[in-house]
């Protein structure tokens, strides 16, 4: 399969009902590393994922991966904040990508089963999936984006409402994911989760990117005043 990176993003800007989300934003991204995408409440972190999946409509600039669209697209998945649940136990949840792609169902339900064991979802794969906890609900969503393998997985604040133990069990299958290839490109709250997991920062402000760059070097030594105020507390507008 051709590579979808680098994936390029020229002078794109997002805006709704006249009023600019995002932008104009340039951006390249290489196909090694996870990013992380930090910044204040309403920088613009969910909308500049939202774009890079093709949520959202591009008013101006552009929007190209490497390779053509279609497989762009199936090459990725997007775990929502709040993720959406179907009405089935974890374990149907978990397997749907794979029913919907025409796997037959025993051998579907037979991976997601691998799945749900991976996540620690193993005790309550027979349960259904509404009545299970918010940091299981996660873990569900994180198994049923892995169980096709993309080649890009994007995760908006996946452990915005967990526990310690729930967010280190996402953290711990992130990593393997992103061992296994899987390119992982997430917004956080959390600046600890951001260094524990970033190869790369995006800092974003207001709707614009003020900082890319490899984490190391961001947290040691940032560039921008903003970027060091968020670091070190300070709020940033
Ligand atoms: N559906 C919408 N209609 C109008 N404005 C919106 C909509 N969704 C988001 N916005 C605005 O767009 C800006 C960017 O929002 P976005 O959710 O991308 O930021 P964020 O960095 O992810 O924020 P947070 O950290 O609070 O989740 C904010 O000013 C927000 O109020």
């Amino acid at each position: 399969m051709k590579s979808l990176f680098p994936v390029k993003v020229k002078e794109v800007e997002v805006q709704r009902r006249g009023k600019r989300l995002l932008g104009p934003v340039d951006l390249t991204l290489e196909s090694n590393g996870l990013t992380i995408v930090i910044g204040p409440n309403g920088a613009g972190k969910t909308t500049l994922l939202r774009m890079l999946h093709g949520l959202e409509r591009v008013r101006r600039g552009s929007l190209h991966w490497a390779c053509d669209e279609e497989t762009a697209r199936r090459e990725q998945a997007f775990v929502f904040q709040t993720p959406v649940l179907l009405r089935r136990t974890v374990l149907q949840n978990i397997a749907y990508p794979l029913t919907i792609r025409g796997v037959p169902r025993a051998e579907a339900l037979a991976h997601a089963r691998d799945w749900a064991t991976r996540v620690g979802l193993g005790e309550v794969a027979g349960v259904q999936a509404p009545r299970i906890s918010g940091g299981e609900k996660q873990k569900l969503a994180l198994a049923r984006a892995l169980i096709v393998s993309p080649a890009v997985l994007f995760l908006d604040e996946p452990c915005s409402s967990l526990d310690g133990a729930a967010t280190k069990d996402i953290e711990a299958v992130l990593r393997d994911a992103r061992s296994a290839g899987t390119r992982i490109i997430m917004s956080t709250h959390d600046l600890g989760q951001a260094q524990r997991l970033a190869d790369e920062v995006i800092f974003m402000v207001k709707g614009r990117i003020r900082e890319h760059r490899e984490a190391k070097q961001f947290f040691s030594a940032p560039e921008t005043a903003e970027a060091r105020a968020f670091l070190r507390g300070d709020i940033v507008e």
